[in-house]
């Protein structure tokens, strides 16, 4: 995460833009301030090739993953431009279709999100809706977490966004 002026897109969660008003964001490079652990106001955004969809992007991992297939970025490759500011949930759906290609359905999923800020709690219901749609699942199979990491290191600073995600997938009767 940077600030807007540099990532030049926003924080885009789970298919949800996360608006917010200006954090407080702890440089310790001086990147941006020229002045070393300065904390300043600021609206946060994504740096990444694609749109940066922590969630959506650990999902399909996760889906690969338990499908023992090679892992997001040798399919979609942050060099090709097809993918300079795409939108994650085309990868959702391309995940989502490998799962039923290979016979299996979701059993279900739990992620958590490590952002120190901003609060994202008002904004849980629209991300668990996303997955809920773009896994062709229910409510009752899918958990959204969010964390801080307590001010320690990159995730603390707000310099990064961390996702864990563990699912379960089922082969289909
Ligand atoms: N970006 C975040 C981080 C956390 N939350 C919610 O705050 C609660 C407390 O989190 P701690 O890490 O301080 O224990 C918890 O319920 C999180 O869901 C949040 O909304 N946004
Ligand atoms: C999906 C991709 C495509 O460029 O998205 P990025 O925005 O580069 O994000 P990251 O999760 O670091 O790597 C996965 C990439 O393959």
């Amino acid at each position: 995460m940077s600030p807007i002026e540099t990532s030049l897109q926003p924080l885009i969660i789970a298919g949800i833009e996360i608006t917010h008003p200006p954090q407080k964001y702890l440089d310790t490079t001086g990147q941006y301030t020229g002045t070393p652990n300065t904390i300043y106001p600021t609206i946060l955004g994504c740096e990444a090739h694609s749109d940066g969809d922590v969630v959506y992007h650990s999902i399909v991992d996760s889906i690969f993953g338990a499908l023992t297939l090679p892992d997001i970025g040798q399919v979609f490759v942050d060099t090709d431009p097809r993918w300079k500011g795409a939108n994650s949930e085309q990868f959702m759906v391309y995940a989502k279709e490998v799962m039923d290609r290979y016979g299996y359905e979701l059993g279900n999923v739990d992620v958590t999100l490590i952002l120190e800020r901003p609060k994202v709690a008002g904004f849980k219901p629209g991300m668990k809706d996303n997955i809920v749609r773009l896994l062709g699942t229910n409510e009752g199979r899918v958990n959204v977490k969010a964390r801080t990491h307590e001010g320690v290191d990159s995730t603390g600073q707000l310099r990064a966004v961390e996702c864990h995600v563990v699912l379960t997938l089922v082969l289909k009767a």
